[in-house]
């Protein structure tokens, strides 16, 4: 279903509950703008991908989900994103929308410390201290993200002796300790190799029905497996979004069907 409000079309499909909405999302690096008018629904509990050639706005886009830009010089932005109908840039609590909106990036970046210090280093921020709750919030968050069974004798030891692979696990693990609602990935296998890349997949699968996830991915086959909805970006704008097989099988713009087919990107 396409609708319009103030003369810009919304792109959001029928029957689901939005968890994210953006409206109208214009935004700047200094005098450079990187997204015109973005405006889509993003539906909870489902996979969205978002797809397009480098350069085209992806990451910015979706660092807008949970501010991340904020923290870059010159940043503007303007138009509405509302989780959960409420106006994230209305709210000057940033830390409250980071816990409910969690990240993972393209490289594992774990910090210098124990794996178990990494899952539990939100809990801890968050003020939960008792021993046990913490054991208990690092085992769930490390066996929710698949990765239990290969470091479960090797808690206190650090967490960058890991593989690249095991890393990106474990930074899975330790966004969800924080029990978020939503997890951004942004490009979370492209350092990853195939198998590591199958289990972080297979993850994104199986925890779709518990989180929204926003995945940027540069692979298009990875797009296809994983998500439900896709989002096409060129050149800051939003050009298609839709059921992930139409995005793949039967885009309706051109430029879409160009990119999927590999004729540019
Ligand atoms: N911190 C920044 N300061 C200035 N310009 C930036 C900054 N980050 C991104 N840009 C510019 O904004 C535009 C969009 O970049 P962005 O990284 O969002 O694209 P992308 O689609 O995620 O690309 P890629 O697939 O290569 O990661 C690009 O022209 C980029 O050069």
């Amino acid at each position: 279903m396409k609708t319009t409000i103030n003369g810009s079309e919304i792109k959001q499909s029928t029957g689901e509950t939005a968890k994210i909405s953006v409206r109208n999302l214009d935004l700047f690096y200094g005098e450079k703008q990187a997204l015109y008018k973005v405006s889509l629904d993003i539906n909870e509990k489902e996979v969205t991908a978002l797809i397009g050639p480098s350069g085209c706005g992806k990451s910015t886009f979706l660092r807008t989900l949970n501010r991340m830009n904020d923290l870059i010089d010159g940043v503007k932005i303007t138009g509405d994103i509302e989780i959960d109908k409420e106006n994230i840039y209305r709210s000057n609590d940033v830390i409250k929308l980071r816990t409910k909106v969690g990240m993972v990036f393209q490289k594992p970046n774990l910090f210098p410390m124990s794996i178990f210090d990494n899952v539990a280093y939100g809990p801890r921020m968050q003020g939960i201290k008792n021993k046990k709750e913490l054991n208990q919030i690092v085992e769930e968050s490390l066996k929710s993200a698949a990765i239990w069974d290969e470091v479960k004798d090797r808690l206190k030891t650090s967490a960058l002796g890991l593989s690249g692979g095991q890393q990106q696990r474990v930074c899975i693990a330790r966004a969800i300790a924080m029990k978020p609602d939503v997890i951004l990935m942004d490009e979370p296998t492209s350092a990853l190799d195939p198998i590591s890349t199958l289990k972080v997949e297979e993850w994104i699968t199986k925890m779709k029905n518990e989180y929204t996830i926003v995945i940027v991915t540069h692979n298009m086959q990875q797009a296809a497996r994983v998500s439900d909805k896709t989002a096409f970006f060129l050149n800051g704008e939003v050009i298609e979004y839709d059921e992930t097989n139409v995005i793949f099988s039967m885009p309706k713009d051109q430029r879409t069907e160009d990119y999927v087919t590999g004729r540019f990107g």
